[in-house]
């Protein structure tokens, strides 16, 4: 079976341009299946007019990503999966992929004017992105680049200026601090922005499929439900594409709706869905009891925290959150969603709680989401997490509700008082029972 590849092209769905014309702009760390179905696909639409914001793409955990890519000339199929889904779409944005510590030098390119990050929530922290991200920042100082923007496409509330602040920590603690900071300061932009679009792990009949369907194999297919929305602070230092987004000045409301709502309800479908035996989101949706808790999650605990963009359709954006989660063609894992639960509830849950305890309220909902993680966490080992280790050891022989409650809160931040923990006792029980 032919690879896909620039000389397979020729008997396939033409792109808008040719992909040997682009010139790389930006640069992204994080090759993930996320990027590949969103950004990428934002940035290839803007080619045709404009070519000169190619991607190069750079991957630091492992070699797959590049092994996949490389031989197919960076090329890829979205294949979009559910209610309204087009024909799968070749993508041509990518124009280079290499592995992260080549990154470096290519920060210092002036061609390159944006760098945007999908490094997961584990990524913003000190650590290798980090230290690459301020390296290559060093680099363009001392080679006078010019200006640049960096981007970050995660699911965190305030990302720019959550990675603003933690590059210029590390770059304080470099020999040449004192000007990196300036110039970071002076030079660098670090827009926010409230990325969404399901993209489950690609299997292999998503291959198969496309296999089917376009005649090539393709080993970079990402898979992804035909909505996408992209809102961006406007706030780029060094110009952008003209990307198909919403650009705005003020990107919190729409990232904490999305956090509170989606992410939120994502997570206590994903901890409930996976502890009554759901392989699939859209599997436990189909539960009565799940789906109620999902929906009260959303219009009971978090919709009253929310501070709303004008004009803003709160019923329909809930509705059509679990409309999107309902879609079984996605097919989207609850083992995935649940990943990394002490990075993530913090992030979508905890807010919520903290924000209702304080107006005197009580947060069942949330309280049964984070419940679900603690038990997920005791009955489900090993889970997937970057603290997996210290979870399987606080939860072992916590034989209460009372005991696993207090052995897991410290993982999620500081405690919120009494009520929460009650209400996390009393949830934990329910789920047992069960
Ligand atoms: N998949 C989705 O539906 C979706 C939707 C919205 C936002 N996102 C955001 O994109 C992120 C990635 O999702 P994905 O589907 O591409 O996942 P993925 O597993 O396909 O890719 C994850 C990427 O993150 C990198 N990474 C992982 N841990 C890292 C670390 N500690 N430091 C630096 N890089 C690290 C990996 O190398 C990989 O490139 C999510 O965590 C989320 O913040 C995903
Ligand atoms: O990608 P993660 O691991 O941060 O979270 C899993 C899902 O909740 C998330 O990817 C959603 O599918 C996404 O945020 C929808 O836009």
């Amino acid at each position: 079976m032919t690879r896909l590849s620039m000389s397979a092209l020729r008997s396939l769905p033409a792109l808008p341009y040719d992909p040997a014309d682009v010139r790389v702009g930006i640069v992204h760390l994080g090759v993930g299946a996320f990027h590949r179905a969103h950004q990428a696909v934002y940035t290839d639409a803007t080619l045709a007019a404009d070519p000169t914001w190619g991607i190069a793409g750079f991957t630091q955990r492992s070699t797959t990503v590049r092994d996949q890519l490389a031989p197919q000339d960076c090329l890829y199929t979205v294949l979009e999966r559910g209610v309204g889904a087009g024909p799968p779409r070749i993508i041509g944005a990518l124009r280079e992929i290499g592995l992260a510590f080549e990154l470096v030098n290519r920060i210092a390119d002036p061609a390159v004017r944006l760098v945007t990050l999908t490094v997961t929530e584990k990524g913003y922290r000190p650590g290798n992105a980090v230290e690459r991200l301020v390296a290559g920042l060093e680099l363009r100082r001392r080679a006078d680049a010019g200006p640049l923007s960096v981007l970050p496409c995660d699911n965190l509330p305030a990302n720019g200026a959550t990675l603003r602040r933690i590059v210029l920590a590390h770059a304080a603690t470099v020999p040449t601090g004192d000007r990196l900071v300036e110039w970071i300061g002076s030079s660098v932009a670090f827009p926010s922005c409230m990325v969404d679009r399901i993209v489950p792990a690609t299997s292999a009949a998503d291959l198969a499929d496309v296999q089917r369907i376009l005649g090539v194999r393709d080993e970079g297919t990402v898979v992804a439900e035909p909505f996408s929305q992209w809102v961006i602070e406007d706030t780029f230092a060094a110009g952008r594409p003209a990307w198909d987004a919403t650009f705005t000045t003020d990107v919190a409301p729409y990232e904490a709706a999305k956090l509170r709502l989606l992410n939120a309800t994502h997570s206590l479908l994903a901890y409930t869905g996976a502890l009554a035996g759901h392989e699939t989101i859209a599997s436990a949706l189909t539960d009565p009891v799940l789906a109620d808790a999902a929906w009260r999650l959303m219009t009971e605990d978090a919709a009253p925290t929310l501070t709303l963009p004008d004009g803003f359709d709160l019923r329909g954006y809930q509705e059509s959150i679990l409309r999107r989660f309902a879609d079984p063609a996605l097919g989207h894992r609850t083992a995935q969603v649940a990943a990394d639960g002490s990075l993530k509830l913090p992030i979508r849950l905890l807010g919520t709680a903290r924000d209702r305890l304080g107006s005197g309220h009580t947060p069942q909902w949330t309280a049964l989401a984070v419940a679900a993680w603690m038990v997920y966490v005791a009955t489900r080992q090993p889970v997937e997490d970057p603290q997996a280790a210290a979870l399987a050891a606080a939860a072992a022989g916590r034989s209460t509700p009372a005991s696993l409650v207090d052995a897991l809160q410290p993982f999620l931040g500081e405690p919120l008082g009494t009520t929460w923990r009650d209400l996390l006792v009393e949830q934990v029980a329910r789920l047992r029972l069960n």
